[in-house]
């Protein structure tokens, strides 16, 4: 009964009890005021009404806010517009166009009202929507973007700073300045010291992660004296327009903030270096691929199943200019030709040079030829082409190669040597019928199925050298005095380095790298003993490498097998040289005899060396 669970606080009687109790009739006009309350919470227990109202004390503020633009909303409009009359039954009636909402509660459920625009439980932006919905109908569009338009460069003009936006999309395409910029920042010394939150990414094919901005956040940055600020933006897409992929649900972007004075003076030169900061950054952190044009039998040479000559697995040797044994003062003069190479693009432009180096790496095998070109990727950050000649058929396939290698790569021809055919070596080199050696070759009619010199030489300086830039080419050979001239002049090969026998500066490298020996740690009479044997030794670094590997866990006896081994071969050079002299005209240097001398001192123990050694000394004996 009405009479007996309500208290009627609806004002000035608006709020009727009828029916004996019965019925409760009650009316909304603009007057504050009405309302009602329970009396033992009948009303409220058994109706979703209560339920909506139950809202948390965290949300009190917020529901205070929005039931207040209700009232404006109510205020402003009229009932017919503002609800949607859920009233069971027709209980709830709207009257007087609108201006009166009279509802009638009875025991039955399912009676309530709600709100046709969610003012009442609407968060902020529904509030906001509706301050727009006012603004829409009070000032015509044209106005409304006249009066913006106004404003903003009200503000403008009082403002010291100007803004960039840089858009991850760029109508459809990706914005390759918005990468450039994220990997740039993730490089600021200042986001990780200034930050409290970074977003960690690691891109496919790399080994390292990368930190950028998290959303929303923002960093100083500075550049030539100029101090700028980047703030990482991220929205939510309001809807998705057409395109031919679909678009991320986020939109990203970072927004600079430059002052005005500082605009013209750094904006082009900081982007362009945010550029080649962001481009440095991806090539050391992702990983290297090593390329071939070999096809392990399956018909050399050809395209692979996406049509291209290449085929690269991820490159990870790791060799580096620190761990390579070679003289200290070769090695700086080697990193020092690479960074200027690498940082010299206007001088080669200026001089009209097509920019690439040559480098022709020469010695005995086992000294680190490979070693040094794996050393020379790493330290640019390069990718690797290792072109095996003998799969190549003709001139032109040789130009297809080339010209599917890209920028930044080191271009390799291991063992030139063998890839040429010594026998031809007494005519000019330059002659386009001069045939090479290798698969398929061999026909020296300049028909256009072999691979001529002058091919080659066109490869490494000819007009389609150039397509590319910024590339390297290498050569390797064990018998430098077998390759032609042509091969070798200045401007195809811009350096030659011979990697030589182990020195006693390299042998300190080699202790370093497998037994963690630093200076001071051998006593003066190892080191000095070690110094004195070991050029006279001619001992490759690669079998040093050996024995110091099979004694790793014991220094010592590694170090005193070493010196062994390097006393015996001293020694077995220096009985060969006296034989040589004793035998004055003899010629042991019949290329054969040679090889064999060579191979007989680099292996390092066994019966088959001292059989080769006999052998030696009786061909030097006759
Ligand atoms: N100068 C060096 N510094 C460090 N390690 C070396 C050096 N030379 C050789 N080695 C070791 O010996 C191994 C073989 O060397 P590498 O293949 O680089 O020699 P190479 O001169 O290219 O030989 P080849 O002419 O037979 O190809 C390497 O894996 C490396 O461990």
């Amino acid at each position: 009964n009405f009479h007996q669970d309500v208290e009627i606080t609806w004002g000035d009687g608006r709020g009727q009890i009828t029916n004996n109790g019965d019925l409760l009739t009650l009316s909304l006009d603009k007057s504050s005021g009405s309302g009602f309350q329970s009396k033992n919470e009948y009303l409220f227990e058994t109706t979703e009404y209560r339920e909506k109202m139950a809202v948390s004390a965290t949300k009190k503020p917020l529901l205070l806010l929005s039931l207040f633009f209700f009232v404006v909303a109510a205020s402003a409009g009229n009932f017919y517009e503002s609800f949607d009359i859920t009233w069971g039954d027709g209980r709830a009636k709207i009257l007087e166009d609108g201006q009166l909402l009279t509802c009638t509660l009875d025991k039955i459920s399912g009676s309530g009202f709600q709100s046709k625009k969610e003012y009442l439980y609407a968060s902020l932006l529904g509030v906001l929507a509706f301050c727009q919905s006012l603004m829409n109908s009070v000032f015509p569009p044209e106005l409304r973007y006249a009066s913006l338009k106004l404003i903003n460069r009200f503000f403008q003009l009082f403002s010291s700073f100007c803004y960039f936006d840089i858009t991850e999309i760029d109508g459809v395409n990706t914005n390759e300045l918005y990468n450039a910029v994220q990997l740039y920042l993730s490089s600021s010394s200042s986001s990780v010291s200034s930050s409290t939150r970074l977003s960690l990414t690691r891109a496919l094919n790399s080994s390292s992660i990368t930190f950028g901005l998290s959303t929303n956040d923002s960093i100083v940055d500075t550049f030539n004296s100029a101090t700028v600020l980047w703030e990482h933006i991220v929205t939510q897409r309001q809807s998705q327009t057409f395109a031919w992929r679909p678009m991320p649900e986020e939109k990203r972007g970072f927004t600079l903030r430059i002052k005005k004075r500082d605009k013209s003076l750094i904006l082009d030169s900081y982007l362009d270096h945010i550029v080649e900061k962001a481009e440095e950054i991806r090539r050391r952190n992702q990983d290297r691929l090593l390329y071939t044009n070999s096809r392990g039998g399956g018909g050399g040479g050809g395209l692979d199943s996406r049509g291209l000559p290449w085929e690269s697995v991820p490159f990870k040797h790791p060799s580096t200019f620190e761990t390579l044994a070679m003289d200290p003062v070769k090695k700086r003069e080697i990193m020092e030709d690479l960074k200027d190479f690498t940082e010299c693009r206007s001088f080669y432009q200026r001089t009209g040079r097509a920019w690439k180096r040559g480098y022709l790496l020469h010695g005995p095998p086992g000294t680190g030829k490979s070693s040094m070109i794996a050393a020379m990727a790493n330290y640019l950050g390069y990718d690797i082409y290792d072109l095996e000649l003998t799969e190549v058929k003709s001139n032109s396939e040789l130009r297809k190669l080339l010209m599917k290698t890209s920028s930044k790569s080191i271009i390799v021809i291991e063992d030139i040597d063998c890839s040429i055919n010594l026998t031809n070596r007494g005519k000019k080199f330059n002659e386009p019928e001069m045939a090479l050696t290798g698969s398929g070759l061999g026909d020296e009619s300049g028909n256009g199925n072999t691979i001529t010199l002058s091919g080659l030489l066109n490869f490494t300086d000819g007009l389609w050298s150039c397509c590319g830039s910024e590339r390297i080419f290498v050569f390797t050979t064990n018998h430098i005095e077998k390759l032609d001239p042509a091969l070798l002049r200045s401007g195809r090969m811009d350096m030659h380095v011979y990697m030589s026998y182990c020195t006693f500066p390299s042998l300190k490298i080699l202790l370093r790298n497998y037994l963690g020996y630093e200076e001071g740690d051998l006593s003066d009479v190892v080191l000095k003993e070690l110094e004195g044997v070991v050029e006279k030794a001619e001992i490759t670094p690669a079998d040093v490498s050996e024995v110091l590997i099979k004694n790793r866990r014991d220094k010592e006896r590694a170090v005193g097998e070493l010196l062994e081994d390097l006393k015996r071969r001293a020694g077995r050079n220096e009985k060969k040289g006296k034989l040589r002299g004793q035998n004055g005209s003899v010629t042991v240097a019949d290329d054969d005899v040679e090889e064999q001398e060579k191979r007989a001192l680099d292996s390092p123990y066994g019966e088959e060396e001292e059989e080769i050694e006999d052998s030696i000394c009786k061909i030097s004996e006759e």
